[in-house]
């Protein structure tokens, strides 16, 4: 039986004027799920979620929730009945109110027992149960993101609607919130959707992350997939980091690169000859001392656990490697490196000058690999 998923966007197009910002996107949940858009600036994630909030209107394709339809291009129901609560980056709770008071503004229609009982409740689980009478200039900048969560999520919305929360807050708090909001959003079994340009918020966040680039989705996983298994060139780039090596396809499963000839499990899908390029990844290039290939470090970074170096091969390429960080070596030393490759990721070639390649080959081919 196929059931209505708890939201569905589906093959939605947005335009300001006469400008499609967003393409024919389509994105699902569960609920009880977090989703993420995660892209960089100017891409569409806030215009795609204030379309989901119901403040744009749709131009083609449909919106729903819960089977209800929200948006299609002849209807629009108004966001105030849309069931959906918003937390943004600038905080914004009211200055002159006590913090139970801020969190009581979205449920004032309910009975005054209720919304106590609901506010010691929020209140409890953002792990502050003692500042209901505090004011909101009281709070650090944490403590007020977690009491912004509760006010929107004080009507038990069907959806929350979080855009760029964490961006406002310096980096050692986002470590302790991001996850801290994860729990909180998973005990209440809320479904949400996270908009950051931040891949760490999204990765520690999200079951889901749609990426995009150019209003469109380009692809939508979990973060194992999209870093893993990578769709498009533009997807390999943004997320993680990574050096494309030129390859040739030797046979349906096996490439010849630099680094010899790398076999994997799943047909490739390109006729043999075909030049390709092959997605490497730091955690894929090992520091091994007795490996007879070895490259010329070209930059070094102290990443605190480890070391990540950038190692020249005789040929000019450049492939990342990481180390332990007692592996301490210095810029213009030879590093033996090995070769730890999980899975082929194989992409087109794409033009040099457009930096496009056809989207209908850009679909990439990850199979399980060894080297040989
Ligand atoms: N009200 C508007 N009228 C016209 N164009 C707009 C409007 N709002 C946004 N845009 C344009 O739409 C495009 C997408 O903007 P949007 O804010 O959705 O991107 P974003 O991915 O959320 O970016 P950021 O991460 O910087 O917030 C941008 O080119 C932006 O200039």
């Amino acid at each position: 039986m196929n059931r209505a998923k708890h939201l569905n966007v589906e093959n939605v197009t947005l335009a300001y004027g006469e400008d499609d910002i967003v393409h024919n996107a389509s994105l699902s949940l569960d609920k009880g799920e977090i989703g993420c858009l995660l892209g960089p600036s100017g891409c569409g994630k806030s215009t795609l979620l204030r379309a989901i909030a119901g403040f744009e209107p749709v131009k083609s394709g449909h919106i729903s929730m819960r089977g209800q339809l929200l948006s299609n291009p002849q209807d629009r129901v108004p966001t105030e009945q849309r069931k959906i609560g918003m937390v943004f980056q600038d905080i914004a709770l009211f200055p002159h109110l006590s913090i139970s008071e801020n969190i009581v503004f979205g449920i004032k229609k309910w009975s005054k027992s209720d919304q106590k009982r609901r506010v010691q409740e929020l209140l409890t689980l953002i792990g502050l149960p003692d500042i209901a009478d505090r004011y909101p200039h009281s709070l650090s900048g944490g403590q007020q993101q977690r009491v912004a969560l509760a006010r929107a999520m004080a009507p038990k919305p069907d959806l929350l609607l979080l855009d760029e929360p964490f961006s406002g807050l310096d980096a050692n708090l986002r470590e302790t919130l991001v996850p801290e909001i994860r729990d909180i959003l998973r005990k209440e079994q809320m479904s949400a959707i996270l908009v950051t340009h931040d891949q760490m918020e999204a990765f520690a966040m999200a079951d889901k992350i749609a990426v995009m680039q150019n209003g469109r989705i380009q692809q939508c996983g979990t973060a194992f997939n999209i870093y893993h298994e990578p769709k498009t060139r533009f997807v390999a780039d943004f997320i993680g980091l990574g050096e494309f090596l030129q390859a040739s396809i030797k046979d349906e499963y096996s490439v010849d690169s630099v680094l010899g000839c790398l076999v994997g499990d799943e047909p490739l899908g390109y006729a043999p000859g075909t030049p390709v390029e092959l997605l490497i990844r730091p955690d894929d290039i090992q520091h091994c001392e007795e490996s007879p290939l070895t490259g010329r470090i070209v930059s070094k970074w102290f990443r605190g656990s480890h070391y990540l170096y950038h190692v020249q091969l005789d040929n000019g390429e450049v492939l990342p490697c990481i180390t332990a960080c007692h592996h301490d070596h210095d810029v213009g030393e030879d590093l033996g490196i090995s070769i730890e490759l999980d899975h082929l990721v194989v992409l087109p070639i794409c033009d040099p000058e457009t930096g496009l390649c056809d989207l209908q080959e850009s679909e990439v081919v990850q199979t399980q690999a060894i080297a040989r």
